[in-house]
C-alpha cells in the first residue's frame, strides 16, 4: 500500500521570519503521526533555517530546483550536493513554472533527474499539460513525452526514489479552474499505465503519484480518496499552517493521532 504524500511548495514566497514561523507551526501541528509523508520545499535562501526548525520533526526538507553539475562556473546555480549539505532529502524537478516561464526543456529536466538521483536525492518529477494542449486532446501525448524524457535516466536501482506530480498547468494557482477528482484520477491512471510499460507492473503499483493544482482543504478529501491519487503538491495553501495541516489530515483519511486541530 502506498503511503500518502503531501508536499508544500512555497515557490518564491515567504521571508526568513515567515518561513521560520510557518515551519514551526506545521511541525508542531503535525505531531508524531506518520500516516502521511510530509515535505516542505522553501526557497533556496531559507533551506538551512527551515531544515534547522524541522530537526526532530517528522517533516522532510525539499528543494524546488537544482543545477545538474557537481560544481563549477555556474553563477547563481545550486548543485545537488549543496542540497544534500543543507539537509534536503527531496527535490522538485520539471515544475511547469520552470518549463513554461523559465524555458526548461525535457532534455534539461532529464539531466537534472539523473543528477539528483546520482547523489541520493528523492525526485518529485512534475508533468502536466497546458489548457491549449488539453483542449487539443494532446494531454496523453504531452504526458508521454514528459515522462519518456524525464524518466530516461531512471534505473531499477533509483526507481524507489522517484515520485510523479501530475500538475495540469491550467489548474495551478487557479481556484476557479482546478481539475475535478475524476480528471485527476484519469490522468493518474494514464501515468501509472505508462510507467508500467517503462518499468513493469510492480514498479507502477509502487509509484506514488501526487496531484497539484489549487489543492485546498475543502476539496482535498474528495481528491485524495480517489484511487491512484496518492498525494498532493500544494502551492498557495501551503503558505499558511492551518490549510496545509487540514490537507494533511484529509490525506490521512481523518483526524490523525497526535495532530492538533488547525487553528
Ligand atoms: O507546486 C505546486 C503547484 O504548482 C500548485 O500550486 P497551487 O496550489 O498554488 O495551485
Amino acid at each position: 500500500m502506498r503511503q500518502k504524500f503531501v508536499v508544500g511548495n512555497w515557490k518564491m514566497h515567504t521571508t526568513a521570519a515567515v518561513a521560520g514561523r510557518l515551519t514551526q507551526a506545521i511541525a508542531d501541528g503535525l505531531g508524531s503521526d506518520t500516516r502521511v509523508r510530509v515535505v516542505l520545499c522553501p526557497p533556496f535562501p531559507y533551506l538551512a533555517l527551515v531544515g534547522e526548525r524541522l530537526k526532530g520533526s517528522r517533516v522532510a526538507l525539499g528543494a524546488q530546483n537544482l543545477y545538474p553539475a557537481a560544481d563549477g562556473p555556474f553563477t547563481g546555480e545550486v548543485s545537488p550536493t549543496m542540497l544534500l549539505d543543507l539537509g534536503c532529502q527531496y527535490v522538485i524537478l520539471g515544475h511547469s513554472e520552470r518549463r513554461h516561464t523559465l524555458g526548461e526543456t525535457d532534455a534539461f529536466i532529464d539531466q537534472k533527474v539523473r543528477a539528483a538521483l546520482a547523489v541520493g536525492l528523492d525526485v518529485i518529477l512534475c508533468v502536466g499539460e497546458t489548457r491549449d494542449q488539453r483542449n487539443a486532446n494532446q494531454t496523453e501525448a504531452v504526458l508521454d513525452r514528459q515522462l519518456g524524457q524525464g524518466l530516461a535516466g531512471v534505473t531499477a536501482g533509483t526507481l524507489a526514489r522517484l515520485s510523479i506530480a501530475y500538475e495540469p498547468v491550467w489548474a495551478i494557482g487557479n481556484l476557479s479552474h482546478h481539475a475535478t477528482p475524476q480528471q485527476a484520477q484519469d490522468a493518474h491512471a494514464g501515468i501509472r499505465r505508462r510507467f508500467g510499460l517503462l518499468f513493469g507492473e510492480p514498479a507502477a503499483q509502487a509509484l506514488v503519484i501526487s496531484y497539484g493544482g489549487s489543492v485546498e482543504p475543502e476539496d482535498a478529501a474528495a481528491l485524495l480518496s480517489r484511487p491512484g491519487v496518492d498525494g498532493a503538491l500544494v502551492g498557495g495553501a501551503s503558505l499558511h499552517a492551518d490549510p496545509f495541516l487540514a490537507i494533511v489530515r484529509a490525506a490521512s483519511g481523518g483526524p490523525q493521532t497526535g495532530v492538533k486541530a488547525a487553528g
